[in-house]
This record gives C-alpha cells, sequence and structure tokens, in this order.
C-alpha cells in the first residue's frame, strides 16, 4: 500500500488500457457506456456525493442522505477511488440499469495505493485522514512492523496512530517483555507519533480512539489477529447495519466484497456526515516494493535531519564510511533497532521484487 501521489494523463490511460486488455483476455467485452448516451434531460441536477466502492465501469455513490446509488462512469472521468468526493446526476425515471452518472472527480486530499503487478502503483481509497496502526500484546508486539506500516503513512502523507491492542494481557507478560513494550511506545511517542493503548475486549481506552475517528475518515491496518475486527465492533457495535448493500434493482449483479469500501459512521458520529471507515484486504495486505531505498530512508523521519550527510551519496547507511546515520546512532540520536528495521525492510524489498517480476513474466 501507500504511496500519495497524482496519477498523471500517461499512467490513468495506462491503467484503463490494461484493464480492458485483462477484460478481453478473459474473453468479456468491455461493458457498453450506455449511460454516456443518456441525453441531459434524461438526468436530475448535479448532485454532490462520495464513492462507496468501484467496480469496473460502475460504483456505488452515497448520496448526501446516505442512500446508495449504483451509477455509471462517465468516460471522461479519469481516475476514480473509493472515498473519492464525486459530481453525479440522478436519472429521472427509474429503469433497469444505472440510478444515474457520475460526471466528475474533486480533487483529493490523499490517495492510498498499493502495487499491483501489472500496473505498477494501483490507487485505491481516496480522502484518507488518519491510519490506525494496531498492534498487540499477544501473540507478539513487533516494532519492525509497526515501522513498515509507518513508512506507508509517511510516504502517502496520512497521519498515523499507533494502536496498542489486548493490554489486558499484558499482566501475563515477563517485566522485561512488559518493560520493552513500554520502551518501544515510548520511542514512537518521542518521535511525535500519537499511541493509544487500548483493550477492545474489556473496553477500556476506547475513548481517546472513538473521538479521534469523529469527523474523519480512517482506515485499521495490522497483521492478522491483532483485533482490527474486534476493535471496530466494540467501538461500533452496529456497523454491521452500517454496511448496507445497494439494493440490487440495477440489473448490474451483485460484487464480491473484495473492493474497497467506505462504511459511513452513523450515531454518535450523525452530526458530522464525514466520519467514516475505508477497509479492504488490498488495504491491509501490505508491500512497500514499490519504493526506492531513498524515500524508504525519507519516511524513518528520524532519518531525515541526516540524509544528505553521508560521505558518499550512494550510502547505504550499514558499515560505509563517513555514514552521518550509523554516528547519529553511535550518537543515541537515532535508535539502532530503528536503524536495524530499516535495513530489513529494503532487504525484504530486494527479495520481494524478483518474485514479483517472475510473476508478471
Ligand atoms: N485478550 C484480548 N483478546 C482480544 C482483544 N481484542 C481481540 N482479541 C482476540 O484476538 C483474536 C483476533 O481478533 P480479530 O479481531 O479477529 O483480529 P483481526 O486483526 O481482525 O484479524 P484478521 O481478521 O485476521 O485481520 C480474537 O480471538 C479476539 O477475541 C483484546 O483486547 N484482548
Ligand atoms: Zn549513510
Amino acid at each position: 500500500m501507500a504511496k500519495r501521489q497524482k496519477l498523471n494523463k500517461g499512467q490513468q490511460r495506462r491503467v484503463r488500457a490494461n484493464h480492458s486488455k485483462r477484460l478481453a483476455k478473459a474473453g468479456q467485452p468491455e461493458p457498453q457506456l450506455v449511460a454516456d448516451d443518456w441525453q441531459q434531460d434524461q438526468l436530475g441536477s448535479a448532485e454532490a456525493g462520495v464513492i462507496v466502492s468501484r467496480y469496473g465501469q460502475h460504483a456505488d455513490v452515497a448520496d448526501q442522505h446516505g442512500q446508495l446509488h449504483r451509477c455509471h462512469i462517465r468516460r471522461t472521468v479519469e481516475s476514480l477511488v473509493c472515498g473519492d468526493k464525486v459530481i453525479w446526476r440522478r436519472a429521472k425515471e427509474a429503469s433497469e440499469g444505472p440510478a444515474g452518472v457520475i460526471e466528475a472527480v474533486n480533487e483529493r486530499h490523499s490517495l492510498l495505493s498499493r502495487p499491483d503487478y501489472y500496473d505498477g502503483i494501483k490507487p485505491v481509497a481516496a480522502n484518507i485522514d488518519q491510519i490506525f496502526i494496531v498492534s498487540s500484546v499477544l501473540p507478539s508486539f513487533s516494532a519492525q512492523i509497526i515501522d513498515r506500516y509507518l513508512v506507508a503513512c509517511e510516504d502517502a502523507d496520512i497521519e498515523p496512530v499507533i494502536v496498542l491492542n489486548k493490554v489486558d494481557l499484558l499482566v501475563d507478560l515477563e517485566a522485561s517483555e512488559r518493560a520493552d513494550i513500554d520502551a518501544y511506545l515510548a520511542a514512537y511517542e518521542q518521535l511525535g507519533y500519537r499511541v493509544l493503548r487500548v483493550s477492545s475486549r474489556q473496553q477500556d481506552g476506547l475513548s481517546p480512539l472513538f473521538n479521534a475517528m469523529n469527523n474523519r475518515v480512517s482506515v485499521f491496518v495490522g497483521q492478522s489477529g491483532v483485533g482490527k475486527s474486534s476493535l471496530v465492533n466494540a467501538l461500533l457495535p452496529d456497523v454491521e447495519a452500517l454496511t448496507q448493500q445497494v439494493s440490487d434493482n440495477s440489473g448490474l449483479g451483485q460484487h464480491t466484497t473484495t473492493v474497497a469500501t467506505r462504511y459511513a459512521l452513523a450515531a454518535p458520529f450523525s452530526s458530522t456526515a464525514e466520519a467514516a471507515i475505508i477497509d479492504s484486504p488490498g488495504i491491509r495486505e501490505f508491500s512497500l516494493w514499490h519504493l526506492d531505498a531513498e524515500r524508504v530512508a525519507w519516511c524513518f523521519i528520524d532519518f531525515r535531519p541526516y540524509l544528505g550527510r553521508c560521505k558518499f551519496r550512494d550510502c547505504k547507511h550499514r558499515d560505509d564510511p563517513g555514514c552521518a546515520i550509523q554516528q547519529a546512532v553511535a550518537d543515541n540520536d537515532i535508535y539502532a533497532w530503528r536503524l536495524a528495521n530499516f535495513h530489513r525492510i529494503i532487504d525484504s524489498m530486494e527479495t520481494q521484487r524478483p518474485a514479483r517480476a517472475d510473476k508478471k513474466r
């Protein structure tokens, strides 16, 4: 996941071309762009909406009352993902097929993307305000995994919040293990990251998390089993009710839930139509191989003051002579474990890249 960037026209064209190629390969004709043929007088006036999910040439748009409408995407709309704010127009007469047409996309303030075998970088969701990086006391606490997510957040320029879940299990740990976790979390706080300690099971420490979600669009990431679902359920017991499906009278068929979906949060957030969670397996599953080493180093915020100060421009920050980062570690200005995690991320990217390239062939 994670690259904040605007796709240029060429990249957008490539994404569409690849999409058409894949459809053709699968023996499916490109969907007919019937809605493009609609006359203006068949459509109502322009309305604001937000994309809940996108499916090929169609997308579910939530109107200003939260009602969903499966709409056709105008051919002139270059790129559209879950979370995009759009201008759309509904069909005046209900009939088989799309309920309206998406005509334009507002500018995004953030864009989360992930590496893709075919398209290079694939945009997944737009306008995310914060990412909760969930980790847990058990089965194991991993600063290395937190660092990977932090890199992704920094790269996408989306605010991370570190959440330690299952604090009820801290008593089961050895004192030294507890001290280790405390030290890591204190270090993250010192770096300027917000850290919350919670137990979804005991409903402990949830208020700050709840407050942080107000009026914002959030994403929960973290390894399997850390308690993301438990946390969301504890925060929003009726989240199931929020996952309303668009009624399938469009004749366009139901879709799988593998696409990114934006869940608007109702009460007690009802006064703030903006509060939402965006979720998808593609957001949770994680990879950084599209970033280069220089970018990863920049995403370690504690390295930034030292970047460009190494003796050699292509310094790997290992045992290179005159390395400013190594010096900062020796001076206790950078934690040795942060540098070790940086190297682990770089090494894992090296091994991931060829594997994916093989798959492409
Ligand atoms: N003791 C304790 N267990 C918890 C807590 N939160 C979650 N769990 C347990 O941890 C396990 C995993 O929780 P999930 O919510 O399924 O974790 P997840 O991160 O959503 O996992 P995936 O769906 O695989 O991504 C479950 O057995 C939960 O009951 C907690 O605060 N304390
Ligand atoms: Zn260096």
